[in-house]
């Protein structure tokens, strides 16, 4: 009796997939008009495989459901509210058409009855089928969404780098810029405490030398090494990272009193001119570097070259500040040796990104201007509190707060930003609405969690996590900060994210979180729903720099559904995403769809310019 019954939900789980396929694709049926009553016929036979049998002898049939198309509309694939209008990007198409339709931003103006009026009224009449509402199959609105959460299992394919004829590499420029964001966002510490700490580095006050105690450098150095004795692996980890700290500060240090030696030297001839101005300017410009090389001890050409290149340190922190320095990568060296591009423009670039550099520097190292001491610099932070609390400019205005940005529309906004999403009890108690009980019983009884795209176990533990989904996200030490910024947009969409590095496609650009709730209407909310629940993400009050995605015709990202330890999450995927650009997503139609407002995106391709 069980085992016929397992068959009977074989002939429900048949029809229903058939039953998506054909509300995914809209099939343009032939012959259906011929039909007064249109019904799709769905079986399944059970069957001996060997074909030298006459496989009609022994054809069992164990699956037979109808589906009835006589409710069939007929809408014009464009304009049904439902129908995702294809991406010019052909290579995700449709992986993309299935989950931004089941996971959509949804502003309620498109859910109205007032809507549905409308879009019944838009269907009649035109090309093109739309599956019934009533069929043969008893189905809930849960079953059907269960469907939704499987097919959310596609991810975008990485894409496979294809080698073109013109490879077109980032500039030294770029490099170098790159280079910076990716340091203030690393896991790399610039509190100077920790090197102080470490090689009993001390700023001498009033001068620009920095003494370090070598000798105890070292004893502290051997100190750590003589606990090795034991070989344990974490040991070396922990001795490792406090030396590659360690060095990697010392690197800004290095950096910046290089770009203050130049400033000193330009100064100390002055100093000369001034008090001897009988003697040319060349002159005391000689003396003084011959001065330079006998306390450094090296010859005019070493020093020179050295030169050269910290001179090109000092125009870099002239133009974009000390934080350029103290945060720059390897491309630093490259960009100032060779100074390929090094040029107006250039120097242009780096200004305008000055104030967003000290955003980003002093709400994630609010201690790295401590450093500038050692060169007599101003050690107050400027920006404070959270990345995302302020607001850049892409001409390098000077940032705003966060809250400012609101107070036309709401003055008394306020933003909490969270890590995690909280949930409304007054809506849920104490139940999260995404939870999804594992359909592995094996998973279930044994209380691990094993991931539903890739069937490896996943634990927050990163010992013990094997699922690399999204690693930038789950299963990682911690989650780093993002490389954005929440810039103004100049075309009337207020706020808007910018990619500070590349994202690559298929890679986690951040989980949506917020308020998780259900019930919200008339504002922009995201909606999403497990086979038991659905439930809504609102952003309105408190979330994370997800909430500040625009919409794009032409979006560079999507929002996907992933389970992380049996729960739920909307997460941001890139579909190949540039260092620089505006991170966007498709909103999706049933966003757009009856909303009375105008898409701003400015692609060729936008749905809803409404300009006619
Ligand atoms: C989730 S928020 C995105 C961040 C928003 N721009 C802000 O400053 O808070 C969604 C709102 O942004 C605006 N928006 C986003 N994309 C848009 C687009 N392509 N055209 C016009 N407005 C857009 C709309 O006002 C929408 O209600």
């Amino acid at each position: 009796m069980a085992s016929l019954q397992a068959i009977d939900g074989l002939s429900e789980c048949i029809v229903r997939a058939v039953q998506e396929h054909i509300e995914k694709t809209n099939i343009e049926w032939p012959f259906v008009n011929n039909l007064t009553r249109p019904i799709l016929r769905v079986e399944a036979f059970l069957e001996d495989g060997d074909h030298d049998l006459a496989p009609r002898r022994r054809s069992e049939r164990i699956a037979s459901q109808t589906l009835e198309l006589t409710e069939l509309m007929t809408p014009s694939s464009s304009q049904s509210p439902a129908t995702i209008v294809p991406d010019s990007n052909s290579e995700v198409q449709t992986s993309e058409q299935e989950h931004t339709s089941s996971v959509e931003i949804v502003n309620e103006h498109a859910s109205t009855a007032l809507d549905a009026e409308s879009d019944e009224a838009r269907r009649s009449g035109v090309g093109g089928l739309r599956i019934a509402h009533f069929n043969s199959i008893q189905e809930d609105p849960s079953e059907h969404q269960r469907q939704m959460q499987t097919e959310d299992r596609i991810f975008p394919k990485r894409r496979k780098v294809v080698p073109q004829k013109f490879d077109f590499q980032p500039s030294t420029l770029d490099k170098l810029v790159i280079g910076i964001w990716e340091q203030i966002h690393g896991s790399i510490s610039l509190d100077p405490q920790a090197i102080f700490e470490q090689f009993q580095v001390h700023p001498v006050s009033n001068s620009q030398v920095v003494q370090s105690n070598v000798s105890s450098a070292i004893v502290s150095l051997n100190g750590d090494l003589r606990t090795l004795e034991d070989n344990t692996f974490s040991k070396m980890n922990a001795f490792c990272r406090k030396v590659t700290q360690a060095s990697r500060v010392c690197r800004s240090i290095e950096l910046i009193v290089q770009a203050r030696w130049v400033e000193l030297f330009e100064e100390q001839i002055q100093i000369r001119i001034s008090s001897n101005p009988d003697l040319s300017a060349s002159k005391h410009r000689r003396a003084t570097f011959m001065e330079a090389c006998q306390d450094f001890g090296w010859s005019e050409k070493e020093l020179r070259n050295k030169m050269a290149i910290w001179r090109g340190y000092k125009e870099v922190k002239d133009a974009a500040g000390w934080a350029a320095l103290v945060f720059a990568g390897m491309g630093i060296y490259r960009f100032c040796k060779y100074r390929v591009g090094f040029d107006k423009d250039a120097m242009r670039r780096l200004r305008s990104l000055r104030p967003r550099l000290e955003v980003a520097a002093d709400t994630l190292h609010p201690h790295w201007r401590q450093l500038l001491s050692i060169v007599g610099e101003q050690s107050v932070i400027r920006y404070k509190g959270h990345p995302h609390d302020w607001v850049i400019f892409e001409d390098g205005s000077d940032p705003v707060s966060l809250c400012s940005t609101y107070t036309q529309y709401d003055p008394y906004f306020t933003f909490e930003h969270l890590e995690e999403s909280v949930i409304d009890e007054r809506a849920w108690g104490c139940d999260d609405p995404r939870w999804v009980p594992h359909s592995n019983a094996l998973a279930r009884t044994s209380n691990t969690f094993i991931c539903a795209a890739c069937g490896e176990k996943q634990s927050d533990d990163p010992k013990l996590n094997s699922c690399y989904c999204f690693p930038r996200l789950f299963g990682c030490v911690k989650r780093s900060p993002p490389p954005v910024q929440v810039f103004r947009t100049s075309d009337g969409r207020n706020n808007g994210l910018l990619a500070l590095t590349s994202y690559e496609r298929g890679g986690a650009v951040g989980e949506f979180v917020g308020l998780i709730t259900k019930g919200v209407r008339h504002l922009d909310v995201m909606d999403s729903s497990t086979a038991q629940a659905s439930y809504q993400i609102w952003q309105g009050r408190q979330g994370n720099y997800t909430r500040f995605i625009n919409h794009s015709c032409k979006a560079n990202a999507q929002f996907q559904q992933f389970n992380w330890l049996d729960t739920q999450r909307v997460i941001l995927v890139s579909k190949g995403i540039e260092a620089g650009a505006e991170i966007t997503v498709d909103y999706s139609d049933r966003y757009w769809g009856g909303l009375d407002k105008k898409c701003l995106c400015g692609e060729s391709c936008c749905r809803y310019r409404r300009d006619k």
